[in-house]
C-alpha cells in the first residue's frame, strides 16, 4: 500500500528569528492563509487516504500539530524524542510503517515547499509510486535549476528510463548535496543537472536496505528501535537509540551514496519557503527594488527585503540587506549571507543569556 510521511520536526532556523525553535516556519503562513503543514497535507489527502498519511515530529511540535491538523488520526503521528536529521525520523518511520506493512510505498514529503499546478504534482508522485511499487529504486523528484542555488541537492541525470513513462524518468549518475557556488555554477551550465527538491518515493524495505549498506549503525538503532514497538519500554528504547545516533540528512546519508537512485523531474512550480532570500520570489519590488512587509520608510535604500511587525522600519544609504523586526528580535543581515543565520543561531544556542532567543 501507499503510504505519505510528511516531514515536520525541524527548526527552521534559516528563517528565524519568524521563525523559533519553539515555533518553526512549518506552523507558520507566510504564504497563507494556510500553515505550510496545513498546504502540505491537503495536497497529499488529494492522492493518499487520510489513514495512510503519517507526521514526523518532535515531542516538543505534538500540540502545535494536534491543533494545525484536527484531522490527523490519533496513531498517524511519529514523535521523536529529539531532533536528529532527516535520514533519522525517514528511517524511524520506515520501520514504523514496515512493522504495518512490508510492502509499505513510502511518499517522503518536507513541510517548507511551495507547490504549483497540483494536478501535474499528483501524477508525478503517482508515477513515482508505480516505478517504486514495482522495484527496489529509490525515486527522488528534480526539479529545473533557474540560478546556482548553493542550498540545494543537484542531481546529474543519466539515461533516460522507459520512454512509456509520460514524465521524464532518469537513472541518477550522481547527486552532490549543498555544493559551493562555482560548483553549482558548473552544474547549471553542463546542463545535465536537476535540483534536488527533497520528496522523495521508496519502498520502505528497499529504503532500510540502503540504511544497512550505507549507515549501519543508525541501521542498528533502527532495529533496536523496531524490537521495541508495542512493548512497554518503545519510549525509553527509542530515547536511548535516538540519544546514540549521531544525525545525518537523507542527501549525505543515502542519496549521495546509493547506486540506486533515480529522478523524475517535474512539471510543476516547486519552491523551498526555507529561507528569507525565498520570500524575494513572492515579495513584489518597489522602485528602489525593496521588498518590503509593514511599515518602511527609506531614502538611497535599495534592494533590501524588510519584513516588519508593529514598528516603523527606517533605512537610510543601505543596500542588499535583510531586516526582520519581531517583538524581541531585529535582524540585520547581508543578503548574500542568509544561510549563516543557522551558524548565528547555532552560536546563540551556547550563550546562556541569549539561547532563549532562538
Ligand atoms: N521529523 C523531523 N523533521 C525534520 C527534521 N529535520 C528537518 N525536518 C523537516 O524536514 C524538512 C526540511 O528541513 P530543513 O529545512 O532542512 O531543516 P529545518 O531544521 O526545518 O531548517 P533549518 O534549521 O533552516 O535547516 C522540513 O519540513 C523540516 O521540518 C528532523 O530531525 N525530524
Ligand atoms: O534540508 P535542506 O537544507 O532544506 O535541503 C533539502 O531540501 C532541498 C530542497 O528544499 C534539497 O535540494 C536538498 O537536497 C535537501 O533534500
Amino acid at each position: 500500500m501507499n503510504y505519505a510521511l510528511i516531514m515536520c520536526g525541524g527548526s527552521g532556523s534559516r528563517f528565524w528569528p519568524k521563525s523559533r525553535k519553539a515555533y518553526p516556519k512549518q506552523f507558520l503562513n507566510p504564504l497563507g492563509p494556510d500553515t505550510m503543514l496545513q498546504s502540505t497535507f491537503s495536497r497529499i489527502r488529494n492522492l493518499i487516504p487520510i489513514e495512510n498519511i503519517y507526521v514526523v515530529t518532535n515531542k516538543n511540535y505534538v500540540d502545535i500539530i494536534r491543533e494545525q491538523l484536527p484531522e490527523l488520526g490519533e496513531d498517524n503521528l511519529i514523535v521523536e524524542p529529539m531532533q536528529k536529521e532527516t535520514a533519522t525520523c525517514i528511517g524511524h518511520s520506515a520501520v514504523r510503517l514496515m512493522k504495518k506493512d512490508s510492502e509499505a510505498v513510502m511518499v517522503v514529503l518536507p513541510s517548507d515547499h511551495h507547490i504549483e499546478n497540483e494536478n501535474a504534482f499528483i501524477t508525478t508522485l503517482q508515477q513515482g509510486m508505480l516505478i517504486a511499487e514495482n522495484s527496489k529504486h529509490l525515486i527522488t523528484i528534480g526539479v529545473k535549476p533557474t540560478r546556482p542555488e548553493t542550498a540545494y541537492g543537484y542531481i546529474q541525470i543519466g539515461k533516460k528510463i522507459d520512454e512509456e513513462w509520460p514524465i521524464d524518468t532518469y537513472k541518477v549518475r550522481r547527486f552532490t548535496e549543498k555544493p559551493n557556488k562555482e560548483k553549482a555554477a558548473e552544474f547549471i551550465e553542463d546542463g545535465r543537472y536537476l535540483w534536488n527538491s527533497g520528496m522523495f518515493i521508496w519502498k520502505a524495505s528497499s529504503l532500510l536496505k540502503q540504511y544497512k549498506k550505507h549507515l549501519p549503525e543508525i541501521y542498528e538503532s533502527l532495529k533496536a528501535i523496531r524490537d521495541g514497538l508495542g512493548t512497554d519500554n518503545e519510549f525509553s528504547i527509542l530515547e536511548e537509540e535516538y540519544e546514540k545516533i549521531e544525525g545525518i540528512s537523507i542527501d549525505y546519508g543515502i542519496m549521495e551514496k546509493s547506486k540506486d537512485v533515480y529522478v523524475i523531474e517535474c512539471n510543476f512550480g516547486w519552491d523551498d519557503i526555507g529561507n528569507w532570500t525565498a520570500m524575494e520570489r513572492y515579495m513584489e519590488r518597489d522602485e528602489w527594488g525593496n521588498q518590503t512587509k509593514g511599515i518602511f520608510f527609506q531614502m538611497d535604500s535599495r534592494d533590501c527585503i524588510v519584513c516588519g511587525e508593529k514598528r516603523l522600519i527606517a533605512a537610510i544609504g543601505v543596500n542588499d540587506l535583510i531586516i526582520v523586526d519581531t517583538d524581541d528580535v531585529l535582524l540585520i543581515c547581508r543578503r548574500e549571507r542568509d544561510q549563516d543565520i543557522k551558524e548565528l543561531l547555532s552560536k546563540l544556542g551556547e550563550n546562556v543569556e541569549l539561547k532563549d532567543y532562538i
